[in-house]
């Protein structure tokens, strides 16, 4: 198992700097997951952990020791892609197997690793299956398979559900997570969705135009992020300008923003402009007196199990919040917000 830092990150595609000093780690046994909308960088920096593109400075180790020089077939990694790419004459077990065929082990020990990885993925029974002949969440499953049948020191996926419909990816991903923590093998994953992400990282990292904007764990990305962009790309946020911003210490603040006094947490260390994040859990609707905001309903839509509200602050910025379904609101009534403090976050404006 393995310890995995990439340091400084930087890769080139002709004049275009794709990444642009990447840094992030993995623990041994963790689950680290690239996040973020296309184009960021998050496929390259994953080809250049496996090998298939080359670096244009940095440095990436496993367990201290350097790998840009190691080709990729050396590294010893499993690697599980969107297309699957899986060998469409052989069949299921044959896919599964072929990696040990080429390291040339014994039949007998193919047959048990084959055995063994299939029932793991839970492909019992499907061996002699060609992939043509299997759905589309087996396929990936087999490509799991032939990954982890190898024994990698390191697993590295990228967008492997992308071409499941949703119960799909649902099942699969929860078995890609329990196989990574029952194994403890440490894994990068690579996914533009936010839920995704969430679910089954221990870190994640937050990237933006060939740079990590934040790594952190899932709830501190989502709870504690430190800046709009992965306030915004990390769940339903709302954002409110502050007027003043009087530091208390230890991260600690005390702000004034439409019309209203607060006393909460944010990023350490802010000087100029701010703004106060809210999600929408942090906000529930109660009389106009006994709100810490008073606002006008500007829309509502009964979800089932939430009222969804929209509210116009005196200031002009607009609250979205999940109200408690039996609520029911005019468009035009005047209504007090109440906030739940340790929900909301204080951020600067300008990312630091
Ligand atoms: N072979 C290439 N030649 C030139 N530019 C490339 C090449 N591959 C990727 N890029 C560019 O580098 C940037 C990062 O691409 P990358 O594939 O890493 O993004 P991504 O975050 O994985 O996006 P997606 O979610 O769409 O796969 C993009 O702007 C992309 O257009």
């Amino acid at each position: 198992m393995a310890t995995v830092e990439v340091r400084d990150l930087r890769k080139r595609y002709q004049d275009f700097l794709a990444l642009d000093g990447v840094s992030l780690k993995a623990e041994t046994g963790q689950l680290v997951t690239l996040l973020g909308p296309s184009g960021c960088g998050k496929s390259t920096t994953l080809r250049c952990l496996a090998g298939f593109l080359e670096a244009n400075g940095g440095e990436i180790t496993v367990d201290g020791e350097s790998i840009l020089g190691t080709p990729a077939n050396r590294r010893g990694f499993g690697v599980v892609f969107q297309n699957y790419a899986l060998f469409p004459h052989m069949t299921v077990a044959e896919n599964i197997g072929y990696g040990l065929k080429i390291q040339k082990l014994p039949k007998s020990e193919i047959e048990t690793r084959v055995y063994d990885a299939m029932k793991l993925v839970r492909l019992d029974g499907l061996g002699d299956r060609l992939p043509r002949a299997i759905s589309g969440g087996q396929q990936q499953r087999v490509a799991l398979a032939r990954a982890l049948v190898l024994k990698p020191k390191l697993l590295l996926l990228d967008e492997p559900l992308a071409n499941l419909d949703a119960r799909l990816r649902d099942e699969v991903r929860w078995l890609i997570r329990d196989l990574q923590q029952q194994s403890g093998i440490t894994a990068f994953y690579v996914t533009h969705d936010q839920s995704e992400a969430m679910a089954m990282s221990d870190m994640v990292a937050v990237m933006k135009a060939g740079r990590v904007a934040q790594f952190a764990t899932p709830r501190e990305i989502y709870q504690k992020p430190t800046e709009r962009y992965v306030a915004d790309f990390t769940g339903e946020a709302n954002f409110i300008p502050c007027q003043s911003v009087t530091p208390q210490g230890e991260g600690r603040y005390a702000i004034t923003a439409a019309g209203a006094t607060l006393e909460l947490e944010g990023v350490p260390g802010i000087t100029g402009p701010a703004e106060l994040l809210l999600r929408p859990e942090a906000l529930s609707l109660t009389a106009p007196e006994a709100g810490t905001f008073k606002g006008t309903v500007t829309k509502s839509a009964f979800l089932g199990a939430a009222l969804h509200c929209e509210i116009t602050l005196p200031d002009g910025s607009m609250l979205k919040l999940a109200a408690e379904p039996n609520h029911k609101v005019r468009t035009g009534e005047v209504v007090g917000i109440a906030i739940d403090n340790s929900h909301a976050w204080l951020m600067p404006e300008v990312a630091p």
